[in-house]
């Protein structure tokens, strides 16, 4: 069984909008992966077809060597949502979120039982979150929402951990511990793949990039992803002449 992300010549389209078009990439095991795009370029597309919650009219996804359903099953993936995806005033502890991770683990009676506990206060104290678990999870600070959701993959045992943008609204020190945390999770032989926005970030977050937009436009070491003209296509943006830009045409 191979471990990591295969996606193979994948395509999504809704109705009349295509957002991903024949994406192939192979997400390793053992390191963290950027994912980078502009706005609607597919990032949020490519995260529901690994988790099988949209399918592909093209194409197939292996997570850890089976097909997305059965990793779900399976408990393989670990998924922090973006922020507004997430309904904060559900009366629901850190705690509570954290144990939705063991579910997985208990069986049809979905009862928790002192390993499950365990493995909860565990994960919680790993994120930095022990003192918070009795909060309400709407009462945590933007970065300590991100890591109890963290804490659940943790807690859940996934193999693999997928963040989507998990430092929109996060400010620079939860960024710094969620990065030493994702690094950490990776050097443990999990597969990360995190999207993000954030260009600064990346050299410290992650081993390898991918540029997306709707297809695969590069995959490689962050390094020689930063570079003008690939950010330029990734972005779309128009940097003119090859030569530099152009420089105050008269009007
Ligand atoms: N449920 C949907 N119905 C119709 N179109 C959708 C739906 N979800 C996404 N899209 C469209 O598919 C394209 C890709 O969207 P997606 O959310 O995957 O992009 P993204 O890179 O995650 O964007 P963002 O950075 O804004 O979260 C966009 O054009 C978007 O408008």
């Amino acid at each position: 069984m191979s471990a990591g992300i295969e996606v193979t010549d994948v395509a999504v389209r809704y109705r009349d909008v295509v957002a991903l078009d024949g994406v192939t990439l192979t997400v390793p095991a053992g390191r963290v992966t950027g994912l980078v795009g502009m706005n609607g370029s597919g990032k949020s597309t490519l995260f529901k077809a690994i988790t099988g919650v949209v399918r592909p009219e093209r194409g197939t996804v292996r997570v850890d060597g089976v097909d997305p359903a059965t990793a779900r099953r399976r408990g393989v993936v670990g998924y922090v949502p973006q922020s507004e995806d997430v309904d904060w005033s559900f009366p629901l502890s850190v705690h509570d979120v954290v144990m939705t991770g063991r579910y997985g683990h208990q069986g049809f009676t979905r009862r928790a039982r002192p390993a499950d506990r365990a493995a909860v206060d565990e994960a919680l104290d790993r994120v930095g979150l022990g003192a918070y678990a009795g909060r309400q999870i709407g009462q945590l600070s933007g970065g300590q929402k991100k890591r109890a959701f963290v804490a659940r993959g943790i807690a859940q045992d996934a193999r693999v951990l997928l963040l989507d943008e998990p430092f929109a609204g996060v400010d620079k020190r939860s960024e710094a511990t969620i990065v030493g945390l994702l690094r950490e999770l990776a050097a443990d032989g999990r597969t990360v793949l995190v999207s993000t926005h954030d260009l600064h970030a990346l050299p410290d977050l992650a081993d390898e990039a991918v540029l997306l937009l709707h297809r695969v436009l590069f995959h490689g070491p962050v390094a020689d992803a930063l570079v003008p003209h690939r950010l330029a296509a990734a972005f779309g943006l128009d940097l003119g002449p090859v030569g530099g830009p152009t420089t105050g045409a008269a009007s």
